[in-house]
Order: C-alpha cells, then structure tokens, then sequence
C-alpha cells in the first residue's frame, strides 16, 4: 500500500534578499492605500479658492499681455502713399466720388478716370485713390494693401451680398479703416422715409464694422458732382485719419500694379 506522504508546509523566508524585497513591497501598498485615504474627492479641481483666483490671475495677465506687445511701426521715413480704396457695386457712384475727391485736394477736374490717382493732400501726406470693382480677384488684391476703405452704398437699394464679401475678405488680413458712404439719397422722396432709412443702414453698418463707425452722406448730385461741403467733410476725414500699423502689411512686402 501506498502511505500517503506528507508534504512539507511553506515556510516562509525570514532572510535574504527576497525576503527583504517582499518586507518593502508591504510597506509601499500600507502607504499607497495611507495616500489614497487623504486623495481630494474632487480631482482636476482646485483646493483652494485663494490659489485658483492667482493662477486664473496669472493665465489672464499672461495671455493679456501678449495681446499688447508694442507694435513696430515698420513705415519708412518717406512713407508711401495712402492706398484708399473706393469700394461698391456698380453705378453706385465711385467714380463720381473720385472725381469730387480730387476736385476737392487738387483743384483740377479729371475728365476721365482711367486706373488709381495719387495727389498730395497735406504736407506729409499722399494718398492714392483706387477703384474697386465688384469682382472677387480685385477685391482679394485690394483688401492686402488698402489702408482705408470708402464703402459705397447705394441707400436706394441697400446693402449688396458683395459689400459683406469684402468685408469679410478685409478681415483675413487685418482690418482696415473703413468708412460707409451713402449715395442715391436723393432718390428718396419723402423726408421721413429718408430719415428712417439712413438710420436703418447705420445701424445696419455699425452691426458689420463696430458701433459708431463713420458713415457720410451724400445727399444730392449736381451737374454730375456731389455737394462741395459733404465732399469737403469727408476729404477733411481722410486727411486726418491716423492709421494703425496692420500686421499682413508690415510683414509682406508688396507692389501695386494697375492692371
Ligand atoms: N441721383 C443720383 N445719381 C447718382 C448718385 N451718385 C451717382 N449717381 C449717378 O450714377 C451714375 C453712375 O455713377 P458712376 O460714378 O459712374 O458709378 P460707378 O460706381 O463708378 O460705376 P461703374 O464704374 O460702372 O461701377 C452716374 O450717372 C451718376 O451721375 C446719387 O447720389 N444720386
């Protein structure tokens, strides 16, 4: 008969280095599980509001002063001509305004307008006139280097799809000066329809530029030519106009060429 053998128990190691491996991987899991006792309930958030607010503070003031790095004004000492840029949809009057602009800093009538004007409208200053046509390859070109933008828009008609397109592309290089000229007022019989209507379209073009943009009206035609005072207020406007250093301009170099 087979006697069944007893087998010896484990005893365990009391010595040695596996013995002294296994003493210290106790003592960790006592600890983690000690760690995971005085773990925050509220993971990912703050402990203390004193330490949230100062580093939400911190954040804040980092990413604000970033947006008010100084500006380096990159124009040379002769600076080139002011580009303006008259934009609207056709028989709107650009080149009517045109005309009535350099009528209004030169004295002499252009009997054609054939391409961009460049005169001198003060002493340190040349600005060039530019026509803008209602076709998105002049308007992509025209929104890189302008530095000021005369908005026609036709008040006996409203707002054209193509005026918010170039709005739109003006603001994919930095955006520009612009100000809103209403023509055609004229065509407006009744006073308070006209009223009415002027501060339908204002609002309407504080919505798209910013509250309380500049918007001329150029209330009758004679002769073929805008009234003298509003063509000398708004010629008035663009001389004085400061304009900020835009980032795409300054950092690309470029050349305007009449096509
Ligand atoms: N009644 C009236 N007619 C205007 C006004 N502004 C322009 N016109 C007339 O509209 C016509 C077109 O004017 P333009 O200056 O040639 O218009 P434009 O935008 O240069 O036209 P395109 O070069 O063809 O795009 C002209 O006969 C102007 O006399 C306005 O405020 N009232």
């Amino acid at each position: 008969m087979m006697e069944a053998t007893k087998q010896k128990a484990h005893k365990k190691r009391q010595a040695g280095t596996k013995a002294i491996k296994k003493k210290k991987r106790d003592k960790k899991g006592k600890e983690n599980e000690e760690a995971e006792d005085q773990r925050n309930p509220k993971a990912f958030t703050y402990r203390s509001a004193i330490r949230a607010a100062r580093s939400k503070r911190r954040t804040l003031d980092i990413s604000e002063k970033r947006n008010r790095l100084p500006q380096v004004d990159r124009t040379p000492i002769e600076p080139p001509p002011v580009l303006i840029a008259v934009v609207g949809p056709p028989k709107v009057g650009k080149t009517t305004l045109i005309n009535g602009l350099v009528k209004h800093f030169t004295h002499h009538t252009v009997s054609k307008n054939q391409g961009p004007v460049t005169l001198v409208s003060g002493k340190k200053r040349r600005i060039t006139f530019i026509e803008c046509n209602n076709d998105i390859n002049t308007m992509i070109d025209i929104a890189k280097v302008v530095d000021l933008v005369l908005l026609l828009v036709d008040a006996s008609f409203g707002f054209e799809m193509e005026t918010f397109e170039f709005l739109n592309i003006l603001q994919t290089h930095g955006f520009p000066r612009v100000m809103g000229v209403l023509t055609h007022l004229d065509m407006m019989k009744k006073n308070k329809n006209l009223r009415r209507l002027k501060k339908k379209l204002k609002q309407r073009f504080w919505t798209e530029i910013y509250q309380g943009a500049k918007l001329f009206y150029l209330s009758n035609i004679r002769h073929g030519q805008y009234m003298k005072n509003e063509l000398h207020n708004l010629g008035r406007f663009i001389s004085v106009t400061k304009f900020k250093p835009l980032d795409w301009q300054s950092s690309h170099p470029y050349l305007i060429a009449d096509r």
